[in-house]
């Protein structure tokens, strides 16, 4: 290349540089993962040109055996990570080294940003992932020397110090694959000791599918694990697997590794990770299931072997019964693949009702971080419905410590003649057990399911009845309670004062309210909102009316409907200053008062300005 030294030398990316700022001031802990990165990467680079060699007639350096090398030279401190993989040309050097390959690592760069205190969690930072990058925790300089699997490619060398520059020439390399050599700091003279070189080979890599060899021997067992014996492997081996399948720093949660024959030959490793990814509501948040056909490696994260809702999971699943030339497109439409994904998913639902009757306590750790995916799927999966919903638990009104109540608990402590199954939904438990909504239900003893996720009140209420109990939001205009109970709440009789009282809120209100009526649901409480016009309860209208893609409809419902207790001293007050000049204003902060109670605020500014004479 006869480029001068400016030419070849190329800034990195400001989130690069961010990245490697994070990694050098967080991660100096866990120092020695960046040989897991680089074995990691040598091995994908390795299964791409297998799976590439399977078409390819024209792959460059055809018989090359697919292996890694880790060479050492004290001398010089330098360690070597070389692989035959599928090598890189010049303009992929720069775009895939050059880039952060998961969105959600620079989401999370840019939140590490303003809360500091989540950098100090390693475990966090772990799901990430950080990559090639790890390297300058321990070298201060690293020279890739690279060959693509295309013939016509020329070799290319690259190098930096890991500060903000690297520099491109050619290189002298000529065999197919990678070289990564790391010129170790001072201080990392560790990394040149054969005896922890392969104990961390074995103890981060060591299923890695292709032998990672030093000086001419092999370090790993590439056996596949999931093929072997249950019986045979022990609780540590299966974590360590968890750890290199899964791209992880934690341990697993529970696993399921098991094959099946008919309808479809497939053999799998499935595990629960310990904790809910870090961003449940990406969109592009990637499954964990890698394929295989035949030993060889086919894709990583395959969204078909399983439902969406279950892309939590992480791990591997092999088929002796798909063609070795299965592409992406061809797997959406795959027969094998659509029965291997229903094997699968009963089988991970029948292991999750064990977990459940065997062990309630890890059932309960399972449900609080992975609940919202089971209701996802309850939502999504028609099919698998009746199979999940006694998989689903619940806080209540009655447990408010521990989500333990089903849907069967619930149905059973009902009082005579209920005809639904109640529930709330806020912001989060202790706002709710507050809410002036259950008063009700708590003077009556009728327990009242409370749920804080965005989305629960729109998968209950699509939910057919549950043992002919409909699914009623406490919110809900018509609560269709017992006979006996209908009483307590109809519309009472009540004095003139208050019925004008009720015609001068809804006149003062007229923007923010359709209806207003008087009832005996509450207890403390002043007023309530409640759903008769328009339907929505709060937390719907919230979803579909905050910044999303819904906000502004038309035709939809914005106003609500206001309850107000005739019993209250503040309701009955009211009723007599009709005739105040500040009636008005006393009236908009029942409105508000309503919000509170619900622990919202709408029109902050109105509220400030309606309180501030009060305190005068
Ligand atoms: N040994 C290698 N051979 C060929 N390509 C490589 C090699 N090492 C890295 N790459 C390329 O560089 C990209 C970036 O690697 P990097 O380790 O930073 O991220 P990643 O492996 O994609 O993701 P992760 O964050 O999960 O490690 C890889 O996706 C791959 O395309």
């Amino acid at each position: 290349m006869s480029t001068t030294e400016s030419a070849n030398t190329h800034e990195f990316k400001t989130e690069i540089k961010e990245l490697l700022h994070l990694i050098v001031h967080t991660l100096y802990s866990h120092k020695e993962i960046f040989l897991r990165e680089l074995l990691s990467n040598a091995s994908d680079a390795l299964s791409k040109v297998q799976f590439e060699a399977l078409t390819n007639d024209n792959l460059y350096d055809k018989d090359q055996p697919l292996e890694v090398k880790v060479s050492i030279d004290k001398d010089n401190k330098q360690l070597t990570i070389e692989d035959t993989g599928i090598g890189m040309t010049e303009a992929q050097l720069i775009s895939q080294i050059g880039t952060i390959a998961h969105s959600g690592t620079k989401k999370f760069i840019n939140e590490l940003k303003e809360n500091q205190d989540k950098a100090k969690n390693p475990e966090l930072i772990g799901q990430f992932g950080v990559g090639f990058y790890s390297v300058f925790m321990v070298a201060d300089k690293v020279t890739i020397e690279t060959k693509s699997m295309e013939a016509d490619a020329p070799a290319v060398r690259w190098e930096s110090d890991g500060l903000g520059t690297y520099a491109l020439s050619e290189s002298e390399r000529r065999k197919r694959g990678t070289a990564i050599t790391l010129h170790l700091k001072e201080d990392e003279s560790e990394f040149l000791e054969k005896y922890r070189i392969e104990n961390l080979i074995k103890q981060y890599s060591n299923f890695l599918p292709f032998p990672v060899m030093m000086e001419e021997e092999k370090v790993n067992t590439p056996e596949a694990l999931w093929r072997r014996n249950k019986s045979d492997i022990t609780d540590e081996e299966y974590k360590e697997f968890y750890k290199q399948v899964g791209n992880a720093w934690d341990e697993p949660s529970h696993w399921e590794h098991f094959a099946a024959d008919a309808p479809v030959q497939f053999t799998s490793v499935l595990y629960v990770p310990k904790s809910a990814p870090y961003e449940y509501y990406g969109q592009d948040q990637e499954h964990g299931l890698k394929l295989y056909v035949k030993r060889v490696f086919i894709q990583d994260d395959c969204k078909e072997l399983v439902p969406k809702f279950m892309r939590f999971l992480k791990g591997v699943v092999e088929s002796e019964d798909l063609p070795l030339n299965v592409s992406r497109e061809s797997i959406q439409n795959d027969r094998v693949i659509t029965k291997i994904n229903k094997v699968l998913t009963k089988k991970f639902i029948d292991g999750l009702k064990k977990m459940a009757e065997k062990d309630g306590d890890k059932y309960q750790e399972f449900w609080k971080q992975f609940g919202r995916y089971i209701k996802e799927g309850v939502h999504g999966e028609m099919s698998l419905r009746e199979k999940l919903l006694p998989l689903l638990r619940f806080y209540s009104t009655k447990q408010v410590d521990n989500p333990t109540v089903t849907l069967k608990s619930y149905a059973e402590g009902k009082v005579t003649d209920q005809k639904a199954i109640y529930y709330a939904v806020g912001e989060s438990i202790e706002q709710l057990r507050r809410s002036p909504h259950l008063e009700f239900f708590t003077r009556n003893d009728i327990e009242v399911l409370l749920l804080t996720e965005p989305m629960d009140d729109l998968i209950l209420n699509g939910l057919e009845p549950f043992e002919e109990l409909k699914f009623i939001n406490v919110e809900s205009g018509d609560l269709e309670l017992p006979e006996e109970l209908k009483k307590e709440i109809e519309e009472p009789e009540v004095s003139e004062e208050l019925t004008a009282l009720k015609e001068k809120v809804t006149e003062v209100l007229t923007e923010k309210i359709s209806k207003v009526r008087f009832s005996k649901a509450l207890s403390d409480s002043p007023c309530r909102f409640y759903n008769e016009s328009g339907g929505m309860s709060h937390n719907v209208r919230k979803m579909m009316f905050s910044g999303g893609g819904m906000a502004g409809m038309p035709g939809m419902p914005m106003k609500r409907d206001l309850e107000l207790n005739p019993e209250h001293r503040f309701v009955k007050a009211l009723s007599t200053r009709l005739e105040n000049e500040s009636i008005a204003d006393q009236i908009k902060l029942l409105y508000h008062m309503a919000n509170l109670l619900e622990g919202n605020v709408d029109d902050a500014q109105e509220l400030a300005g309606l309180v501030l004479p009060l305190l005068r």
